[in-house]
């Protein structure tokens, strides 16, 4: 269960509303605080100027008449547009039209004309179609224009549960939502129509969370999960004893994943490749260690030795039977293991015989090509198709992207935030691979491990900066991880 990073689906959203309700804050209430934090972050952001309010039927458009009549109280000329019938006003967004003194027009594009900056009230939770009529047509004339527009809670169009576009969306400069984000949020193409967001404070409870809602998908960040940090009495095999299924080809993957691996902390590093491929492994780094492997059989001899307790295939490694043999053989032992790439699309053709045998702790990297060839059959947004990912594989499940996916089978998921465009270069993958596998060497659980893995990736890539290439990441490691374990020290 998720708490402070919690992305709560609309539907929790409304469960912690009427659970506020209960313990005592009135929605009046909420509604004032919601249009006031609103208003103050359009005040600390842009100079007075004139605004276009645009409410829409519901609640949403009752905090627009919050936003409208604070904002006038300022001195800002204020338009207020309402999509709909005001005799249909219902509850505190009634109450809130009545407050409101200035005049309310007719929603339409053409009050656009003479305001700078719009703030979208149309729809927010309640969205419950794609837009059309004025709201279509206000959305698609805000981006046309390029005008600035402040959402509130979510810009109108985005479905909060999915981040996808319901028709259309206005592209914002600033989001407000309130008390915990949505998925919508975090989630593309959403997430880019929200510009800058905002989480305000309301005044539910947080005690809600655990109560009366329970949420299963969060933000990913350190407060989840901890890295296991070197301690004076710990010698290289306690720190686990991580292999990379390598290549005899293609050796990259397989030496960027090693690296990634050795620097996030694994003990000892193990390569098993084929024969002809050693020397080049060996010289890329004295610290591996190259043990010939050319088929499953030599495989399952090399990790007779238990030492060997995360495994990583898919980095290189060959294709089709061959690897999908090494998997199966590998799955059987209970260890830690890690798939990407064509360790899992080498059973595209019976990913059925993948899912069956997984058994340990087990983490599935693909990304979305890779994913739709072991999930041909998944639809919808992509929280929801990589929860069932790894509900249906057993695995946990990394479903990679500008807004990358953990799932595990329990239900629980994390979306990712921190992820630079330059992470898509070739070879980031693998050493994201690696990262996970040295993690779990070193005891993390898979869903941990993979969270971590992920969030330090990205920060990594973030911390280097433009030019970066996969080589870089590890490289960036270190200092990631000290800052790491010095705001740890700090707290
Ligand atoms: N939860 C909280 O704690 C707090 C919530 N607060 C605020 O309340 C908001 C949620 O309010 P809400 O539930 O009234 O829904 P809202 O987004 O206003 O839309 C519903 C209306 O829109 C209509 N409609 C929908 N889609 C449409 C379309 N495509 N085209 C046309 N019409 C469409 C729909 O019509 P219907 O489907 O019923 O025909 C209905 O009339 C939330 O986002 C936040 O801003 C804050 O005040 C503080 C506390
Ligand atoms: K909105």
């Amino acid at each position: 269960m998720f708490t402070d990073t919690a992305l709560l689906t609309v539907e929790e959203m409304g469960r912690a509303d009427k659970a506020a309700a209960a313990r005592g804050v009135p929605s009046l209430l909420l509604m004032e605080s919601a249009g006031t934090a609103v208003a103050n972050a359009i005040r600390a952001r842009f100079p007075r100027r004139p605004v276009l309010v645009a409410c829409g039927p519901g609640n949403n458009g009752g905090d627009g008449f919050v936003i409208a009549r604070l904002l006038a109280r300022k001195g800002w000329p204020v338009t207020v547009g309402l999509l709909g019938d005001p005799a249909k006003l219902k509850g505190d967004a009634k109450t809130n039209f009545e407050r409101w003194r200035g005049p309310v027009k007719t929603l339409c594009a053409s009050l656009l004309e003479t305001a700078p900056l719009v703030v979208d009230a149309l729809f927010g939770a309640g969205l419950a179609r794609d837009l059309e009529g004025a709201a279509l047509d206000v959305a698609e004339a805000i981006n046309a224009r390029g005008l600035d527009c402040v959402a509130v809670d979510v810009p109108s169009g985005i479905d909060g549960n999915t981040g996808e576009i319901r028709g259309a969306a206005p592209r914002c400069a600033l989001t407000v939502t309130f008390f915990r984000r949505k998925p919508g949020h975090v989630l593309y193409p959403g997430r880019a129509c929200c510009g800058e967001t905002v989480l305000a404070d309301i005044g539910i409870p947080a005690a809600v969370l655990g109560a009366e809602v329970a949420p299963t998908a969060a933000v990913n960040g350190p407060n989840l999960w901890t890295i296991p940090e070197p301690a004076a009495e710990d010698h290289k095999y306690r720190r686990g004893h991580a292999v990379v299924v390598g290549g005899g080809a293609m050796t990259g993957a397989g030496r960027l994943a090693a690296r990634g691996a050795r620097r996030i902390g694994a003990g000892m590093m193990t390569i098993a490749a084929p024969k002809e491929a050693g020397a080049l492994y060996q010289q890329d780094a004295p610290g591996n260690i190259v043990k010939p492997v050319e088929a499953a059989a030599d495989l399952s001899a090399l990790l007779e030795d238990e030492r060997y307790n995360a495994i990583l295939l898919g980095a290189g490694g060959g294709k089709g039977a061959v690897l999908a043999s090494m998997v199966l053989a590998v799955l059987k032992l209970d260890r830690s293991v890690v798939l990407d790439a064509d360790a899992l699309t080498s059973f595209a053709d019976d990913p059925a015989m993948l899912f069956e045998a997984v058994q340990g702790p087990t983490v599935f990297t693909p990304h979305a090509g890779e994913f739709s060839k072991i999930f041909p059959d998944l639809q919808g947004d992509k929280l929801m198709k990589c929860r069932e990912a790894a509900k249906r594989s057993g695995a946990v499940v990394v479903l990679k992207g500008a807004d990358t996916v953990i799932a595990g089978p329990d239900g629980r998921a994390v979306v990712n935030t921190v992820a630079p465009p330059t992470l898509a270069t070739a070879g980031s993958g693998d050493v994201l691979g690696g990262m996970i596998l040295g993690l779990m060497a070193q005891g993390m659980g898979p869903f941990e491990a993979a969270c971590a893995g992920v969030w330090l990736h990205g920060v990594a890539a973030a911390v280097h900066g433009p030019g970066l290439i996969a080589e870089d990441i590890p490289d960036a490691l270190p200092a990631v991880l000290a800052a790491l374990w010095d705001d740890g020290e700090a707290e």
